[in-house]
């Protein structure tokens, strides 16, 4: 599914008074099983403009498409992957995934069915019957995948999904995050603050900057647009390619930064 973004503002009211333009004048085409990686200074509306598209936030002005449809609210066509986990500490792993198609009124036997091929896909099909709080925090980021993904969603919203997780587990993440993208061929959009990460994944790159917060770049990323087989295991971080990426994505990003 394509999404577009036309002439996107929002701003938030302050407790004084007025309001403060957060983004102002965004317009994005992303075409179907685009890996789009969102840059930017703390602040400067990455969450913002992840929550205009997943239809929690109303914008000031301007629209969201998915394909013909304008957003107007949360859909079954856009999963959310959040840093920290907003997963119910009263349901197992199997009853988060499938507490959407719940509310949905799903059957019993078919949620459990579909928790299980999600959990499947997120490789924690032995794990449906924990407790959330028997999981490790990166189990835990597998659960909120799993259930992002049960609603089977053409486009995954994950803002820092990765953020709190140590370093080896958000590798061994970034990874199964590329096979579920290339198995799935879901659009995704993805929030970090790590420029290798961002790098790695990304086939696409956009950096959010200034304020309000506009688009100061938006290009395709090389590394992103070779075939997942060749990525997978990280070994491609540490080529002298990647390297002389990296230093050139920290120069654009800095330079952006500073606009
Ligand atoms: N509900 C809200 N009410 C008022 N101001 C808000 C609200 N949500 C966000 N803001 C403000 O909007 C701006 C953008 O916030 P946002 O969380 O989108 O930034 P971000 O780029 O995701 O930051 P970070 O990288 O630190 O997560 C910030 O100045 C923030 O204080």
């Amino acid at each position: 599914m394509k999404l577009n973004v036309f002439r996107l503002a929002i701003g938030f009211a302050q407790p004084r008074g007025g309001e403060t333009a957060v983004l102002e004048d965004i317009n994005l085409r992303i075409p179907a099983g685009e890996f789009v990686v969102i840059l930017g200074a703390s602040g400067c509306g990455k969450s913002t403009l992840l929550n205009v598209i997943a239809g929690f936030l109303k914008p000031s002005s301007g629209e969201v498409w998915v394909d013909d449809r304008p957003v107007s609210g949360p859909g079954p066509d856009r999963g959310v992957v959040l840093q920290t986990d907003a997963l119910y500490p009263w349901l197992d792993a199997r009853e988060n995934v499938g507490f959407g198609l719940k509310l949905r009124g799903i059957s019993r036997q078919e949620r459990r069915e579909r928790a299980d091929e999600a959990l499947r896909l997120v490789g924690l099909e032995d794990k449906g019957d924990h407790a959330i709080w028997q999981l490790s925090g990166g189990q835990r980021q597998r659960v909120s995948l799993a259930r992002a993904l049960i609603a089977d969603p053409d486009i995954l919203l994950m803002d820092e999904p990765l953020g709190a997780l140590d370093a080896l587990t958000r590798e061994q993440m970034q990874d199964l995050v590329l096979e579920v993208w290339a198995r799935t061929g879901k659009t995704v959009l993805f929030v970090t603050h790590g420029l290798d990460e961002a790098l790695y994944l990304g086939s696409r790159l956009i950096v959010l900057g200034g304020q309000p917060g506009r688009v100061l770049l938006d290009k395709p990323l090389s590394f992103g647009r070779r075939a997942v087989e060749e990525r997978i295991g990280g070994r491609i971080k540490s080529t002298p390619a990647f390297a002389a990426a990296r230093e050139e994505l920290h120069d654009l990003f800095f330079a952006g930064a500073e606009r």
